[in-house]
């Protein structure tokens, strides 16, 4: 996306001025206050809403295959086993189960749900259903996996255990995402970048670059390197909420 901005009614500057490009593999996380405009950049990457200024394009060109989406909460079909919600991208698609029933077994194979294909969304936990959620919107291999605020709504270990499960799925497939996040303890165990951004007018104020590869495991929350990078990257976080209490302010 180049110089891209959003505002709603000619007023509002949910977004302004913001550049990112995403290549293969990529593991971007935008962190931010409420209000920074995550969301907006989020909906206008989906093509869910048109940019204002700017323009956003996809090498070769776009198709519908190309994004898988995760929200907040799991959104399931609660009527229709995991299979079934597993199976609803390519249903939409006029597909029929017979015809993809390995990919789904692969993609619940991967999210470690086998032996729930039969069962019922309220048969299961909050971080099994998003790992259904999760499943949904691997299963048709897309170029680019949008994850809002995945796992917040999540009790913490529960969340540990899904940014460790969602690392080991990047190395399983090599999927490229964009991971909107509130935490910067999550956003530096999952990134290779961050972009950190301020509120009125909505925008990257920095971005900071995760060296330490891939894969990554749990003694990475405990290394030096981990602290010196979340500490500049909490620092970041902290002067563009400032900047939003003293544009309140005044
Ligand atoms: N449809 C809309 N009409 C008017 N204003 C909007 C609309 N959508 C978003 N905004 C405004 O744009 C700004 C950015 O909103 P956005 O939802 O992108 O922020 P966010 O960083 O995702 O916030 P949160 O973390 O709370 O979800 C906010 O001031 C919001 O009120």
């Amino acid at each position: 996306m180049q110089e891209v901005g959003k505002s709603f009614n000619g007023k509002v500057a949910a977004l302004r001025g913001m550049s990112l490009s995403v290549n293969e593999g990529d593991f971007i996380s935008l962190l931010g206050p409420s209000g920074c405009g995550k969301s907006t950049a989020l909906r206008l990457i989906a093509g869910l809403m048109r940019p204002t200024s700017g323009r956003i394009t996809w090498e070769g060109g776009q198709s519908p295959d190309d994004l898988g989406v995760v929200f907040q909460e799991p959104t399931l079909m609660p009527w229709a086993t995991v299979m079934d919600n597993v199976f609803l991208p390519f249903r939409l698609r006029g597909q029929s189960l017979a015809s993809v029933r390995a990919r789904i077994d692969e993609v619940l194979h991967l999210v470690g749900l086998d032996r729930f294909a039969g069962a019922y969304p309220r048969e299961l936990s909050g971080g099994m259903k998003m790992r259904v959620s999760i499943a949904r919107a691997l299963v048709t291999n897309p170029r680019l996996i949008l994850m809002d605020e995945p796992f917040a709504a999540l009790d913490e270990i529960t969340r540990q255990k899904l940014n460790n499960d969602l690392l080991g799925l990047k190395a399983a497939t090599g999927c490229t995402v964009i991971f909107v996040t509130h935490s910067v303890f999550e956003s530096v165990f999952l990134s290779d970048r961050i972009l950190v951004m301020a509120p009125r007018p909505g925008r990257v104020v920095s971005e900071f670059t995760v060296d330490t590869p891939y894969p990554r495991d749990t003694s990475f929350r405990t290394s030096a390197e981990y602290g010196a990078i979340a500490r500049a990257t909490s620092d970041a976080l902290m002067a563009a909420m400032g900047n939003t209490e003293l544009e309140a302010a005044t």
